[in-house]
């Protein structure tokens, strides 16, 4: 199976040696070629470059993007997509003046979500969380991160990741599953969280590492959820099953959850609507990455990330959708490109490389996925006739997509 692109306007995001991070003062880069072709065998970038040097080529099939922008398909390295149900209600409690913390002590928020899931077949479960991850791949979305969480039990968390395994088996997306362990203290746990904690560290984690489908465990660290020491208990025992740590970390307060993140050498932290200089500090010189989630701050109205400090202070930042039905119920990453422009006051360019190759980071597979490169997986986006790929960000809440290719093949 060959496929070659040809009179693409601008190709963006092609890098020659392999890129799998882009910090600081570099994210104002985007390396373009104009006038340019891609050919593509199987599932595999082959080659790229000027269309005057397009040549020698036997596609099976052509493509001619006259007019169209080529990029990578968008990476988002934080969802929820598997949940069941939906909180529209609580999304009119919100309007009407309820607050996210107030809707949660009522017993709504993720509690409601984790009662709506376990009362929920598993192939339900599958056939809605399959809805929507189609959707989501039709807007320019090819590898996706996809957490747990919604269970707050054994069963119901082994149900979400047997769902996560069987999407992985059948989408031609990316997905990278999580453990999100430690999501919510259930209502028969209110009064003895102790005894939550040790369910989760010593049956949660080990029965969950057992079904072999995730290297990565989630914990919500945040006021009335799960506090320093709960992540750090929850985090060891992570770390003995191999299961490194990707974090909600400081979405309504700073707990030093970001510097407990580093310590265990956490891919990601995610959130950081409040951040401060220590923060920072914390994470200068480490491997781990910042993912901010602006559709989050969008829909509770809560601050967005100050991503400008992050990114002057010379450390890389991530962007993803946070899809989820109580906080962020959009897996659309253009409209998240648009907004990391609009609200975290990104370039263009930095906001692209965010979602893509800086994506790809935040879920440990930017060896392969994230750029136009040559043996990269061929994961494209060919857009809408443009003049600029500025007016992707620019266009708020349109859809600037033509085709998606994943793996090679047009979806
Ligand atoms: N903050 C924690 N978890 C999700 C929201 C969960 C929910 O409200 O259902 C988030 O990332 O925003
Ligand atoms: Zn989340």
């Amino acid at each position: 199976m060959s496929l070659l692109i040809t009179n693409i306007k601008q190709l963006i995001q092609v890098h020659e040696h392999n890129t799998t991070i882009i910090k600081g003062s570099d994210m104002k880069k985007l390396p373009i070629i104009e006038n340019a072709y891609l050919y593509i065998e199987n599932d595999t970038i082959i080659e790229f470059g000027e269309m005057n040097n397009c040549e020698g080529f036997d596609a099976e099939t052509i493509i001619d993007a006259t007019g169209k922008i080529v990029l990578p398909t968008w990476c988002d390295s934080h969802t929820h997509t598997v949940y069941a149900g939906d909180r529209t209600s609580e999304f009119v409690d919100r309007i009407n003046g309820l607050s996210y913390a107030e809707i949660a002590q009522k017993g709504g928020g993720i509690l409601n979500s984790a009662k709506t899931l376990q009362n929920t077949s598993e192939d339900e479960l599958f056939e809605q969380s399959l809805q929507r991850l189609n959707e989501l791949i039709a807007m320019g979305t090819g590898a996706v991160e996809i957490k747990s969480g919604y269970g707050l039990t054994v069963e119901a968390e082994l149900k979400m990741l047997r769902v996560i395994k069987r999407l992985k088996q059948e989408s031609l997306a990316k997905i990278i599953p999580t453990l999100l362990a430690a999501h919510a203290i259930p209502e028969e746990f209110k009064s003895k969280k102790q005894d939550y904690i040790n369910y989760i560290t010593d049956e949660l984690i080990p029965k969950a590492a057992e079904l072999n489908i995730t290297n990565f465990v989630d914990v919500f660290c945040e006021e009335g959820y799960f506090d320093i020491n709960d992540t750090e208990a929850i985090l060891k025992a992570g770390q003995t099953f191999n299961l490194q740590p990707k974090l909600h970390v400081n979405q309504f307060n700073i707990l030093g959850g970001i510097a407990l993140g580093v310590k265990y050498n956490a891919l990601s932290v995610d959130h950081l609507e409040e951040i401060n200089d220590n923060d920072i500090e914390a994470l200068k010189g480490s491997n781990t990455i910042a993912v901010a989630l602006p559709g989050c701050s969008y829909f509770l109205s809560i601050p967005y990330t100050q991503a400008r400090k992050i990114i002057d202070a010379g450390l890389p930042l991530a962007i993803a959708t946070d899809y989820n039905p109580g906080s962020s119920p959009s897996g659309n990453m253009n409209f998240i490109v648009s907004a990391a422009c609009v609200k975290l006051k990104l370039t263009p360019e930095e906001a692209i490389n965010a979602a893509t190759v800086n994506g790809a980071y935040a879920m440990g597979i930017s060896n392969m996925y994230g750029s136009i490169t040559r043996g990269k997986k061929a994961n494209i986006i060919i857009t809408k006739p443009m003049n600029h790929y500025s007016e992707i960000p620019y266009a708020f809440a349109h859809n600037p997509i033509e085709h998606v290719i994943i793996n090679g093949q047009q979806v």
